[in-house]
Order: C-alpha cells, then structure tokens, then sequence
C-alpha cells in the first residue's frame, strides 16, 4: 500500500495490508530479561536459569514488535497518541532457548468507532500467531463498520483472587525488551496522552498476568498456549491490582481489577498439562 496523504487519513483502507516478513534472532539472555522483566523470580529457574531454560510464550510477543511499529511508521495512526487495546496470542510450537523466528505481519481489521479507529495487526510464524488491537484516537470517522461493541461485564464471583504487584522500576526495564515507545518512560510524552505519569506497557502487564494466572492455577507458565486480553484503563510501574480468575482446571478466564476498573478485562488463558516446576 501507498503511503499518500489519502490512505495515512483514511485508516480504513489499511484493512489487508501486507506489512512484510521479518526474521528475528534471540537467545537465552534475551528470554532471560523478558522473563525478568514480566515478574519471574529468582528462584523460578526454568525461567531464568540459562541451563533449564523453558522460554516463556509470550516472549514471541517482544519478537514481533516489529509488526505495530511498522504499521504506526507507515503513518495509518498517530504512534504518539496510539494506544494498545488489547492482544491474543495462539502457541503453535514452543520457542527453544535460542533461535530465530521468521514472521510475517499483516493488517486485519480495521473497525470505525468514530471519535477512533481500532486497527488489529496480524502476525505469523511457525510458533504462533498473534493480533495486536490499536486504538488510535482521532482515526475514525472514515465510514467503515463499527466492528463488536464492549464485551459483556463476567457474571459470577471468581474462583480464585490473587493480589498481582508490579514494581516502580518495571516499564523501565520491560522497555529494554523492545518496546522503546516513550510513553513508558518520558513524562512529557506521557503528558501528550494525558497521563500524570509513565505508563506500564499492556504487554507486560498481560506477561505478568499470565506468571501469576499460572502460578494461581498450578499450571506451569511456559505451557501456556492461548492467550487474550483487553487493556481497559492504563495502569502505572508500581500500581497493583486484584487478580481474578474464573472456571477450574487449564483453561481459564481471568480480569484484574484496580480500585473498582477493570485494568485489563475479559482475559482468557489455556495451558498444556506439565509438571508444575519446582
Ligand atoms: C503504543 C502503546 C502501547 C501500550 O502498551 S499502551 C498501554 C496499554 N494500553 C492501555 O493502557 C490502554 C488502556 N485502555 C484505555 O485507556 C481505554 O480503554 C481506551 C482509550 C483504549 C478506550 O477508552 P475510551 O476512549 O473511553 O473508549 P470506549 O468508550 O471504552 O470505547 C469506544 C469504542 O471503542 C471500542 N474499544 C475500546 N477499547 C477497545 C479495545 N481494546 N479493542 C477493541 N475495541 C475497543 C469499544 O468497544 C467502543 O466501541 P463500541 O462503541 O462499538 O462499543
């Protein structure tokens, strides 16, 4: 696709667009700080430990940073109001401790919801596939589809409640995994969003979700195959929430919630049986 003034104007008319293909190389130390940078413990050695490494899943997720960035680049959203809506991540094959991953990204959907445009960006390897949610504010009214409105809110009560902590540090560090955007780190950028402060990255925050998901259910966190999540208001480095999970066994629903808001809503996540780590 061009990148004329018409189409940067009309986020609609990115729906399909081919973003490219990419190969990109890690290695342990890599899945280390991700690890780290996520909320694994010292002594949780398949996740930090380079001789029994289990890379987390989600670590695909900082490998394929590149597929949004691209997309913002190309000018279909302003990258400096944009916000992460919310992601899904399929595990087709585990990710060895080192390697290289060969992706392929592409726009999906693109739904008008007038004030903003949400665009999804699709990305595929042979270890997973994922699609990232875009809310870019100020990119809709270009008369597309609405798309599906607000999921409903969970009935029930949870099944287990967890306290989930994140440090005053985290968005600086998670930040050295890839995701470079100022908004994590710059207070002025973050004041051009309008937010008093820094804000955590959605993808660390679900990271960090899914290490204590597991941990609640007894599942081992690098079984995880599928994931989901909605990134319903910001959340700061250092801010904690209440963890809540619903349904039994490896397959679960799970929203966090922080003085009365959901921080991230209608969470989903599955794991592989696997002996729980030590
Ligand atoms: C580059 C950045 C990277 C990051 O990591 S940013 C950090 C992580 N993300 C966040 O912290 C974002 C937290 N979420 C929010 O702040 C808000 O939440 C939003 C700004 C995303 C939206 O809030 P509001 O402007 O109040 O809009 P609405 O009234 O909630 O929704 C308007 C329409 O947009 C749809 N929508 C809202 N969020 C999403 C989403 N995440 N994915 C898909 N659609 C979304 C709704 O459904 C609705 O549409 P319908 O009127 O048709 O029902």
């Amino acid at each position: 696709m061009s990148t004329d003034a018409s189409t940067a104007r009309n986020a609609g008319a990115w729906r399909g667009a081919d973003l490219g293909t990419r190969t990109v190389a890690y290695d342990e130390r890599d899945a280390i700080l991700y690890a780290l940078a996520v909320g694994a413990r010292a002594d949780e050695l398949d996740l930090v430990f380079e001789e029994r490494l289990r890379v987390l899943p989600t670590f695909a997720l900082t490998l394929a940073q590149w597929a949004p960035d691209e997309l913002g680049d190309r000018g279909a959203f302003d990258p400096t109001t944009a916000l992460h809506g919310s992601q899904q991540l399929n595990v087709l094959a585990s990710l060895p401790p080192r390697g290289e991953v060969t992706m392929t990204a592409s726009v999906g959907e693109v739904w008008d919801k007038g004030s903003a445009a949400v665009l999804e960006v699709v990305v595929r390897s042979d270890y997973f596939v994922a699609t990232w949610s875009l809310f870019a504010p100020g990119a809709g009214g270009f008369g597309g589809d609405r798309g599906p409105g607000k999921p409903a809110a969970r009935p029930g009560a949870p099944t287990m409640t967890g306290r989930f902590e994140t440090t005053p540090n985290q968005a600086a560090l998670y930040r050295l995994t890839g995701d470079l955007h100022p908004i994590h780190i710059d207070p002025a950028a973050a004041s051009r969003i309008g937010q008093p402060r820094p804000i955590l990255h959605g993808l660390c925050t679900l990271g960090a979700a899914v290490l204590d998901v597991a941990r609640l259910i007894g599942a081992h966190p690098a079984d995880l195959r599928s994931l989901d999540g909605r990134f319903a208001t910001a959340i700061f480095p250092g801010d904690d929430a209440e963890l809540r999970v619903f349904g039994e066994g490896r397959e679960v629903t799970f929203e966090m919630v922080r003085d009365g808001k959901p921080v991230i809503a209608n969470g989903a996540a599955g794991f592989d049986e696997s002996e729980r780590r030590q």
